[in-house]
């Protein structure tokens, strides 16, 4: 579903955020990516993402190698793709409905397709009752998951989760990891971002490394013991 191939990101500030990383993330797994503060693990997401661009190396997510979409298709590209971040970019001035109603209106679906398909989602993490409630009234897990609402409410195969418990307590983040556990079970590939040991211990799913830019079991590269 998702293959690195040698990636590396260097930002134009010079700085190397990825060094050289090859992986493989199946159709329907679930996967943690761990690491310290600046190890890479937001870039990569991006560059899944394709709102970063590789320096080196290829990426190809569902056969397609990313390296040959122009500008102009990656909105399309992207509709496969959930993401979910730390603060969740919701809009302040519209309604929890409207909000993860978004994704859809730039599709172009029509009225009443829109307005089934929000209220499944908002169905799903819990918050239908909340549908014309604005975002500011919510409660910081509440807004979160309106944040995995939005992601999901077209359906797409990847999702992908910058630090999605980090402004979260325990509860609250395993809650939040149990609605990507579920999502996981109907079969989307799922790529989240985060430092929270304990919470990915509790999972118990696979984890993927990053030390400085790359992979921490990498056989090639010596990691500094810690
Ligand atoms: N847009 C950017 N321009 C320049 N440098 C960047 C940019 N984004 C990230 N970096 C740098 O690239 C490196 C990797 O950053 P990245 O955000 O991918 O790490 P991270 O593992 O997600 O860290 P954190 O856990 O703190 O979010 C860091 O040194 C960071 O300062």
């Amino acid at each position: 579903m998702i293959f690195l191939q040698h990636v590396g990101k260097r930002y134009t500030t010079g700085q190397e955020a990825l060094a050289d990383v090859s992986l493989e993330l199946d159709a329907g797994e679930m996967a943690f990516l761990t690491g310290h503060s600046g190890a890479g693990k937001s870039t990569l997401l991006k560059l899944i993402a394709m709102i970063e661009r590789p320096s080196r190396g290829q990426i190809v997510v569902n056969g397609r190698n990313l390296n040959s979409i122009g500008n102009r298709h990656i909105p399309y590209y992207r509709r496969q793709i959930g993401m979910i971040f730390q603060d969740h970019h919701l809009l302040h001035d519209r309604s929890v409905g409207d909000n993860v109603a978004l994704p859809l209106v730039i599709a172009g679906l029509r009225h009443a397709e829109i307005l089934r398909r929000v209220r499944a989602a908002l169905d799903k993490v819990g918050l239908l009752h909340k549908e014309r409630a604005l975002p500011i009234t919510l409660s910081t897990g509440e807004q979160q998951r309106v944040g995995i609402a939005r992601a999901v409410v077209n359906k797409p195969p990847i999702l992908l989760a910058d630090e999605p418990t980090g402004n979260l307590d325990p509860e609250l983040s395993l809650e939040i990891m149990s609605l990507f556990d579920e999502f996981n079970r109907v079969g989307v590939t799922v790529l989240v971002a985060s430092h929270d040991h304990e919470l990915i211990r509790i999972m118990d799913r696979r984890v993927i490394g990053l030390y400085a830019g790359r992979l921490e079991n990498d056989p090639t590269h010596a990691v500094p013991h810690r």
